[in-house]
């Protein structure tokens, strides 16, 4: 008799409702990939009378998400909440301490808590998987903790926000204004419970610490990343990199240099011929350099109610076949704490957007300071009616230590013929 593998689900939003449809559409494929059946036994939510879509009579609804973590029927609790702290995080304690299984999407709470909870899971023998939580569908977390566990990687970057990538995406082909996408992204389950965490850039903030302390094997070190989102980004942005020959995308980086780690998200400019610039609408995509299977891209839907149940549902079927490998590749007490590196240390080129006041002058002093910072201009767009009050001038740099950009981009904002702080956006090589 083959024994089923027995789950309880904590939240049933958009990606708890996304897994109970999965889990009844696909059951007996699923079934049979995972040589034993995967069974719901009970779920929870805030509300038991909200209608979801999908039927819930099958199972035994729990009050209390808690009273899981301690039920002799159910193996396995799957976290879809939310929220670095509070229950979602006491649930994980519990279940793992009680030695049950352990699956959650909720990359805020493996971003904080990811080194505590491993150790948890591996004290007590039990899987702790979290496929879900970086780039949605994409089996990214497998991928790097098993297909290409064999490598050092030493390098990765990639699109981990759905929601800021809809955002730009649509503001780019139809010129919607950013508050209006922002509702839309909403409306498709894309966005976070609390929408500044995609367009603050700490949602991508947490999978990058994830994915660096997975591929490199060094400590989750969210505080350690330099975050910055998209509010920023103007219409007139995305229109003069599209006329320089760019796209717009917030993306995150992960590289270790000389030992340091450095982590940044952060909008750049995408040259039009790169990948990352045909990832549209809220697709995601990671790109990692394996030193020897050469570069790995993977692309794919990151947010999303179908996506995200089926990287929740993958890891079911892992803990199914009786897989436990540790959570982040190697033994948590093994992975390195390392100093962080200086993003600016680096060499680029950087999009500078300044605003300034259609008078005598002024492209001198602007170009006078980039000569005197050692910053040459590979080119210029500067657009404004004679009359107007105000001119956006835009620029590209060639590739210099980002330092003296950033002195020049300081400077700049000091002369009173400069309306508001300039802007740089590097632009990804
Ligand atoms: N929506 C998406 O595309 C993706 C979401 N995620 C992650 O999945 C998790 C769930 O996200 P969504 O389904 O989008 O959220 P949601 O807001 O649609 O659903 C959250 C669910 O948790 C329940 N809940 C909230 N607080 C509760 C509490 N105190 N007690 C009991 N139940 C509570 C709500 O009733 C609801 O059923 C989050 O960690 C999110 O970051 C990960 C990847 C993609
Ligand atoms: N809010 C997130 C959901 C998936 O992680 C996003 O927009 O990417
Ligand atoms: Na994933």
């Amino acid at each position: 008799m083959t024994i089923p593998l027995r789950i309880g689900i904590a939240g049933l939003g958009t990606v708890g409702a996304g897994v109970v449809q999965l889990l009844a559409e696909n059951r007996d494929l699923i079934s049979r990939r995972a040589g034993r059946p995967i069974e719901i036994v009970a779920v929870n939510a805030r509300d038991r009378a909200k209608g979801r879509g999908v039927d819930l009579s099958p199972y035994r609804w729990q009050d209390d998400a808690a009273a899981m973590a301690q039920a002799d029927d159910i193996d396995v609790v799957v976290e879809l909440i939310g929220g670095a702290d509070g229950l979602a995080v006491a649930l994980a304690r519990k279940s793992l301490a009680a030695g049950k299984g352990f699956v959650t999407a909720n990359k805020a709470m493996v971003a904080h808590h990811g080194a505590e909870l491993a150790t948890a899971a591996e004290k007590a023998g039990a899987a702790l998987k979290y496929e879900a939580a970086v780039a949605g569908g994409i089996p990214v977390i497998k991928a790097l903790g098993g297909g290409a566990a064999a490598n050092e990687i030493v390098s990765l970057f990639g699109i981990l926000n759905g929601t800021c990538n809809y955002i730009l995406t649509e503001m780019e082909t139809k010129g919607a204004p950013f508050a209006d996408v922002l509702k839309d992204a909403q409306a498709l389950g894309y966005a976070e419970a609390d929408p500044t965490f995609d367009i603050d850039g700490i949602d991508a903030a947490h999978k990058l610490a994830i994915l660096a302390s997975l591929a490199f094997g060094t400590a989750l070190d969210f505080d350690h990343v330099e975050t910055r989102g998209i509010r920023e980004i103007e219409k007139v942005d995305i229109e003069r990199a599209a006329a320089l020959g760019y796209r717009v995308r917030l993306v995150g980086e992960a590289r270790l240099i000389d030992g340091r780690l450095v982590q940044r998200v952060h909008p750049v400019l995408v040259p039009l011929a790169h990948p990352l610039a045909k990832v549209t609408g809220s697709l995601n995509a990671v790109v990692a350099d394996g030193n020897f299977v050469g570069r790995l891209t993977f692309e794919g839907a990151g947010a999303g109610a179908g996506p995200t149940a089926s990287a929740v549902v993958a890891d079911l079927i892992d803990i199914a076949r009786g897989e436990t490998a540790p959570a982040f590749g190697i033994p948590a007490a093994s992975l390195k704490r390392v100093e962080t590196g200086d993003h600016e240390d680096s060499i680029g080129r950087s999009y500078l957007r300044v605003a300034v006041a259609d008078e005598p002058g002024v492209l001198a002093d602007l170009t006078a300071i980039l000569r005197d910072c050692g910053v040459s201009i590979a080119s210029l767009i500067q657009r404004g009616e004679a009359g107007d009050d105000e001119v956006f001038i835009a620029i590209i740099t060639h590739e210099t230590k980002l330092s003296q950009t950033a002195d020049a981009v300081r400077r700049m904002g000091a002369l009173s013929s400069v309306l508001t702080p300039p802007m740089r956006l590097d632009i990804l090589s």
